[in-house]
């Protein structure tokens, strides 16, 4: 493999935005590849891999380098060379990257490889705070398994498609995919792409989905005609999903604290053909008193650490204070407490984050169920997801019933 100068540089640009700047890794990359309209699939694809490697062994190559942060270009240029050294790629002779001592590199490599804070390449608080929460056998197995890359998953939107059809749709326009067992309208692409160009995403054919993020939805056992509440719907990935399971009849509520993100929801939903989602920003209390004992259905899809789809989003590991877990987990109880109030007797809630860690997850449910509000519900079932057990996305999800 030969590096292409416009691309390192790129990949650099990048680094120092997310590391320097703070900002956000996914909107970082899709800027960088705004950049060059020449560039084609593997130029583009050599940029986004790349520059989340680097943030994913973010710790692990600034160790080897020996370099500290603030990251300098120079310092930067360093990390790369790491990069490149451990994959087996030559470094160019440009003058920006300093000799580079190959042996040094594969030696500390391979003496820092026996610490899992550094071989996992996760800061010290977040190792300790995954030990004392999962314990050290499960923990390991799990970090490991979200430092990997994740595989590209699409959901088919059965309101439009089938999954057999979609693939043929995709295979005609050169994208090959594949079905997974036990999830019946996911497919899985063969090789990474940019599939947001396809005919078939433009026509509404699919969404981008985890595998694991796909069993929440199917969790609240809808049927058509039902009221259901999305009450942390963000930009919609499982409102849209609710709506085809009802095909499209009855009523989906997408609440969220943010306008843009429901405006987002909205556009997503004309392409889907989904006509049963209603969105409504949460401005006041008074928009949940509103539906208070009416919904048949709610989902509370609840903002979390995030901690089960590190292999997304990489970067949360650097971007999260060791406080928020606290600040996090008093939220989702605010949540549960206020959000179940919606549900009607004999209506089912089911609370799912994107967490690994049984303080966001089973534990919080056990506390709501021994407060007054949650008295009033009795648990029907749950399940975490570990993504080195499922090889997807870590999930987690519980299904509630008011009495
Ligand atoms: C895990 S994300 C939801 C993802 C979304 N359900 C999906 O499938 O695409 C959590 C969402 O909760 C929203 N949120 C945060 N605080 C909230 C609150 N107090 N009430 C409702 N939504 C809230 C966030 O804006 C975010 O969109």
């Amino acid at each position: 493999m030969r590096l292409h100068r416009n691309l390192v540089f790129a990949v650099i640009d990048g680094l120092h935005l997310i590391f320097n700047e703070g900002e956000y890794a996914d909107k970082v990359v899709q800027k960088l590849l705004k950049r060059d309209s020449r560039w084609g699939s593997r130029d583009r694809g050599f940029i986004a891999e790349t520059t989340y490697d680097i943030v994913r062994w973010k710790r692990l190559y600034a160790e080897i380098a020996e370099i500290k942060e603030p990251f300098d270009r120079p310092k930067l240029f360093r990390m790369f060379s790491v990069w490149a050294v451990l994959r087996g790629i030559p470094i160019p002779d440009w003058n920006q990257f300093e000799p580079t001592p190959a042996r040094r590199i594969k030696g500390r490599f391979d003496a820092l490889s026996k610490e899992r804070k550094f071989r996992e390449s996760v800061p010290d608080w977040l190792d300790e705070l995954g030990v004392a929460s999962l314990g050290e056998k499960v923990w390991t197995k799990e970090l490991a398994a979200l430092n990997e890359q994740a595989d590209v998953i699409l959901r088919v939107n059965t309101l439009k498609t089938t999954t057999p059809q979609l693939k043929q749709f995709l295979t005609g326009e050169g994208v090959a995919t594949q079905t997974i067992p036990g999830y019946p309208h996911a497919l899985k692409l063969v090789e990474r792409g940019n599939v947001f160009v396809t005919q078939a995403f433009k026509d509404g054919l699919f969404e981008v989905q985890d595998a694991s993020s796909q069993l929440v939805a199917p969790y609240l056992e809808v049927s058509p005609g039902m009221r259901v509440v999305d009450a942390c719907a963000g930009a919609g990935g499982k409102s849209l999903h609710l709506a085809a399971l009802m095909e499209n009849k009855g009523q989906v509520i997408a609440l969220d604290i943010y306008s843009g993100k429901l405006k987002e929801l909205k556009r997503r939903a004309r392409r889907n053909g989904a006509h049963n989602i209603e969105t409504r920003v949460i401005d006041s209390s008074k928009v949940i008193k509103k539906l208070h004992g009416s919904a048949d259905r709610v989902l509370i899809d609840a903002p979390c650490t995030g901690l089960g789809i590190l292999r997304r989003n990489p970067d949360a590991k650097w971007k999260m204070e060791p406080g928020f877990l606290e600040k996090i987990t008093r939220t989702q109880q605010e949540l549960l407490a206020d959000y179940s109030q919606m549900v009607k007797t004999g209506g089912k809630m089911v609370y799912a984050t994107c967490s690994i860690l049984p303080q966001e997850n089973r534990q919080q449910v056990q506390e709501f169920l021994a407060s007054e509000r949650g008295s009033e519900f009795t648990l029907l079932r749950e399940q975490q997801i570990y993504a080195h057990k499922s090889g997807f996305d870590g999930f987690y999800m519980a299904e509630l019933e008011r009495k």
